[in-house]
């Protein structure tokens, strides 16, 4: 079975929609890129798209890629004190010669809709309420919808970032998955997949989990987004996005797979809306 990303994230943004609705003032999403990477200005223009959808208003902020670590911190500051704002979103990553952590940390916890500030990263691995990174909780609605209880599965997480495989772990074992985290120092990484009622690849490595260490009928979650040549048979395209799982490989080992693209990704997305809401509904009174 092929857990369709796009279906979900369609739900989720119409219920997103309905609940901007009811709110006396438009919400407010601030996105800022530094620099000009294309794959970023890709994301960051299908999220201001997905803002005005729900009834939302995007607020770009595109900086030039020398921009300095004081001039950020500086608009970050202002967009922390600005009503309008309700989330706000830095894309990762930065210019080397910024320090994303220092960035990160200037970030008002109530309107860190990525989940990234220490403060929310604290709440999640304390079961505090408070804002979840969107990839993670995301893959984990997904999850929920398609096993129900995980109570007892086994899961192992491959990687180990602050923004997809530490949050992810932490929402697994908050359901009481027995969680593995894997990541490049990980010996026999193929035989400790195979235990996994539930995989989860955030590595950033294309089609490097294959499909004979896939546990039959576990639940594959790819949430991996990797560019790569495409055949001269492909589409025509230049170049085509995989996952971090071969999908073919997988998908007939599997019981129930994500896809790239149409998978996390779009959930992703969706995720943001839905904490922005949550940002707007705690301000509103
Ligand atoms: N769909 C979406 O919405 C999103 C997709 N992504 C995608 O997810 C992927 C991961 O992103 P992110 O977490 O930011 O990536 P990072 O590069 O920050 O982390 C990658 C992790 O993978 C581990 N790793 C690298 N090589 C191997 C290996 N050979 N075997 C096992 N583990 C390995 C690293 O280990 P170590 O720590 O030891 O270096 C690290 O923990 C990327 O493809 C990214 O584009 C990311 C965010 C959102
Ligand atoms: N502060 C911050 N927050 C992030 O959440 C964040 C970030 N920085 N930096 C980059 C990563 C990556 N990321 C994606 C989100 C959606 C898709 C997505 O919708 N992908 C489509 C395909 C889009 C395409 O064709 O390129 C899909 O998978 O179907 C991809 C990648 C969020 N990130
Ligand atoms: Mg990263």
């Amino acid at each position: 079975m092929i857990i369709d990303g796009k279906a979900f994230a369609a739900a989720l943004r119409a219920e997103v929609a309905t609940g901007v609705a009811l709110l006396s003032r438009v919400p407010g999403l601030a996105v800022v890129l530094v620099g000009s990477d294309p794959a970023s200005a890709v994301y960051v223009r299908s999220k201001g798209k997905a803002c005005r959808e729900a009834g939302m208003a995007s607020f770009e902020h595109p900086l030039p890629a020398e921009t300095s670590q004081a001039d950020l911190v500086a608009l970050v500051h202002q967009l922390n004190a600005d009503p309008a704002v309700d989330g706000i979103l830095v894309q990762l990553p930065l210019p080397d010669h910024i320090d994303a952590n220092a960035i990160i940390a200037a970030i008002d916890p109530e309107k860190d809709v990525d989940g990234f500030t220490p403060e929310n990263a604290g709440r999640l691995a304390t079961g505090l309420e408070g804002f979840v990174p969107c990839t993670p909780l995301g893959a984990m609605m997904m999850l929920k919808a398609t096993r129900g209880d995980l109570t007892g599965l086994e899961a192992v997480v491959i990687g180990r970032s602050n923004i997809v495989g530490k949050p992810m772990a932490a929402l697994l074992l908050g359901e009481s998955c027995t969680v593995t985290i894997a990541h490049s120092r990980t010996r026999n990484l193929p035989a400790v997949v195979r235990r996994a009622d539930i995989v989860v690849a955030a590595v950033g490595r294309p089609e490097m989990v294959r499909g004979d260490w896939i546990k039959p009928g576990a639940t594959v979650i790819d949430v991996g987004i990797n560019r790569v040549d495409a055949a001269a048979s492909d589409t025509g395209a230049k170049t085509k996005l995989v996952g971090d799982v071969a999908f073919a490989e997988a998908e007939a080992v599997a019981g129930a797979i994500t896809p790239v693209p149409g998978g996390v990704g779009p959930m992703t997305i969706a995720c943001l809306l839905k904490n922005t809401l949550t940002s707007a509904q705690r301000r509103e009174r």
